[in-house]
């Protein structure tokens, strides 16, 4: 679906990503992990061409053109105008993609939303935002689904079902997901394959289990702890 090869980008002087290579395919359930200032969310940038690389290439599976319509994007820290209401910004976006966002209330059930729907983004709680941008990543039923630290500020309870939400919309509903985390049981129970960046490339890439064994390690912690310093 996605194809990155060589991938450089700088900021300055400052090399982060010294030639990135990485196929997502269609179905895949992808993590990406490294150490905080690795360059993952400047991947999700370039690969979303919110930036432009260096160098490289990536070439999509679709028409890049009409990248929003196949590919949903939950970032980091996004930020909500406050003078909306959660119902102000579900009916927006689903004039922005009409006819395409049907599941809008089985969405705001599994994640919990129905009871702030008509509050005003600036009293959600940081969980809540977190998981109307899940949400807002996933409201127009993309074919890609991209999250950048998704379940940073859930709490323990929230965290399990959202897990639980993305593995079934992965092996039931065949969506491809790309996900930047930093919780190694999370990337371990969920993805198919994992990526870890360092130095600026992709130094290990393969099923939890193939890199715990490659790098003989019972966990993926294990793994982070040994490889990704
Ligand atoms: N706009 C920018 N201008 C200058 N430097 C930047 C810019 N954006 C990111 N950087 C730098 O690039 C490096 C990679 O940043 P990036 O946000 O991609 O890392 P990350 O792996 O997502 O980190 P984290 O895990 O902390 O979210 C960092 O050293 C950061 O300071």
């Amino acid at each position: 679906m996605i194809y990155i090869n060589d991938l450089k980008m700088k900021y300055g002087s400052k090399d982060v990503l010294k030639g990135v290579n990485l196929t997502i395919k269609n179905g895949e359930f992808v993590g990406l992990i490294g150490r905080n200032g690795s360059g993952k969310s400047t991947l999700v940038d370039l690969i979303c061409q919110v930036k432009k690389a260096e160098g490289g290439s990536i070439n999509y599976d679709f028409d890049k053109k009409r990248m929003y319509e196949h590919v949903g994007v939950q970032t980091q820290n996004a930020e909500f105008d406050t003078r909306l209401k959660v119902k102000d910004i579900c009916v927006l976006w689903q004039h922005i993609y009409p006819g395409k966002c049907e599941g809008v209330d089985e969405l705001l059930e599994l994640l919990d939303l129905k009871e702030v729907y008509h509050q005003g983004t600036g009293t959600l709680s940081g969980g809540q935002k977190q998981k109307l941008n899940i949400l807002l990543a996933l409201i127009h039923n993309p074919d890609l689904v991209i999250l950048d630290e998704l379940t940073t500020g859930l709490d323990a309870i929230s965290r399990a079902e959202v897990q639980k939400f993305l593995k079934m919309l992965n092996r039931e509903r065949k969506k491809t997901i790309f996900m930047v985390s930093h919780y190694m049981d999370e990337v371990e129970t969920l993805c198919d394959r994992v990526c870890a960046l360092k130095d600026g490339v992709i130094f290990a890439n393969g099923t939890p289990a193939e890199l715990m064994e490659r790098f003989e390690c019972s966990t993926m912690q294990q793994f982070a702890e040994r490889c990704l310093v």
